[in-house]
């Protein structure tokens, strides 16, 4: 069993193959590739700080409002009073940011702290521990293959998402098989097809068929080439469009058919610019599908990026209620394939406030 957790994508091209329709092998070297993976097999690291750098530059469109409220030189409720507007501002919603105030003035208290530049760095302790719940390593290996169903919204990044962890699980040393489950949209097959011939890997597609069958497909082939991952991706809907979230449901029943087992995680990738919609969107999905993590999206250059709070708030209560926690295995931070970053709580609340 392996996890993917510090790992990196290299960012170096693969051989380029042929992405086949109907799980026809793209490329034998996917299929040979070890399904254990040892610390001398893992590719060369891309140096953290770079990341670091990365979404540090994202996140200042959010940190900036936060920031300037530790200007002055006193701690006084004019400076409670901007960090709220400005948490308010960066879409970690009401209750988020209520309990980040609470958090912070007892905190505040405890250590005497006196000034503004203290309360920032107080603040951002306080941020990092309401999120560290959704830093959690994406394991592989305990299922072969591990079957990996992927949701969102129409453009929130699955497609891109899912080039950027075959990526990253390839480069690991695991095979994997994509499957196409967008049956509706020629262009993203086309899409995914890419990502596998950029990736070789194989891809089980089909135009116009039922979605849930080229899932079922899928995994089916999966196990009987010896995967080590299976990855499907779906098609983007809106949690109001209900006939395509029953649609969901089925593809999940299906795999389920395929392997008792599966799908072993089912992820929701979400937009990071779209804020508190975020939140809706990961409640809707959990509500059909029941989430298993998070992928965040476009962290580059949004003003938003405080929504990861009221996610980590709403995980919370899922806990309290006997539930798990929903981590956020990955980052986006672009458009390139290496641009996918795992998430540690204390560097996105350091990036979060500069
Ligand atoms: N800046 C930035 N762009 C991203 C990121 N992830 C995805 N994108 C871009 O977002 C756009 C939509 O990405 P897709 O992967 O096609 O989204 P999708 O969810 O598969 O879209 P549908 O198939 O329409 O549902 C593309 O232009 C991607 O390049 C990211 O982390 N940062």
């Amino acid at each position: 069993m392996f996890s993917f957790f510090k790992k990196k994508i290299t960012g170096q091209p693969a051989t380029e193959a042929t992405g086949n329709s109907t799980a026809t092998p793209a490329n034998t070297s996917a299929s040979a590739a070890p399904s254990e993976v040892t610390p001398q097999q893992m590719p060369a690291e891309r140096p953290r700080a770079s990341w670091m750098a990365r979404l540090g530059q994202g996140l200042r469109r959010t940190g900036q409002t936060i920031s300037t409220v530790f200007t002055g030189t006193k701690i006084d409720d004019a400076l409670y009073e901007e960090l709220e507007t400005a948490l308010l501002m960066a879409d970690a919603g009401v209750q988020a940011t209520e309990y980040l105030l609470a958090d912070l003035k007892k905190r505040v208290k405890d250590t005497g702290a006196t000034e503004p530049s203290a309360v920032k760095a107080l603040l951002a302790a306080s941020i990092s521990q309401l999120l560290k719940p959704l830093e959690k390593p994406l394991t592989i290996g305990a299922h072969k293959p591990t079957i990996i169903m992927v949701a969102g919204v129409n453009g929130a990044g699955k497609t891109t998402s899912i080039g950027k962890l075959t990526r990253h699980l390839s480069d690991s040393g695991a095979s994997v098989l994509l499957a196409a489950a967008d049956t509706f949209r020629a262009a993203a097959r086309e899409q995914l097809a890419v990502w596998a011939t950029r990736n070789t890997v194989e891809i089980v597609s089909q135009e116009g068929g039922d979605p849930a069958s080229v899932s079922f497909d899928a995994v089916t082939a999966g196990r009987a080439r010896g995967k080590d991952v299976v990855l499907v991706d779906t098609a983007g809907r809106l949690p109001t469009q209900l006939h395509l979230m029953e649609e969901l449901k089925k593809i999940k029943r299906v795999v389920q058919k395929a392997e008792a087992t599966g799908p072993h995680e089912v992820l929701l990738v979400i937009d990071g610019n779209t804020g508190q919609n975020a939140l809706a969107q990961v409640k809707a999905f959990d509500e059909t599908l029941g989430l298993t993590g998070l992928i965040v999206t476009k962290l580059d250059g949004t003003a938003k990026g405080g929504v990861l709070a009221a996610i980590a708030l709403w995980g919370q209560g899922r806990v309290a209620a006997g539930g798990s926690a929903v981590p956020v295995y990955f980052i986006g931070v672009g458009e390139a394939v290496e641009d996918l970053e795992t998430f540690n709580a204390q560097e996105f609340a350091d990036a979060l406030l500069g």
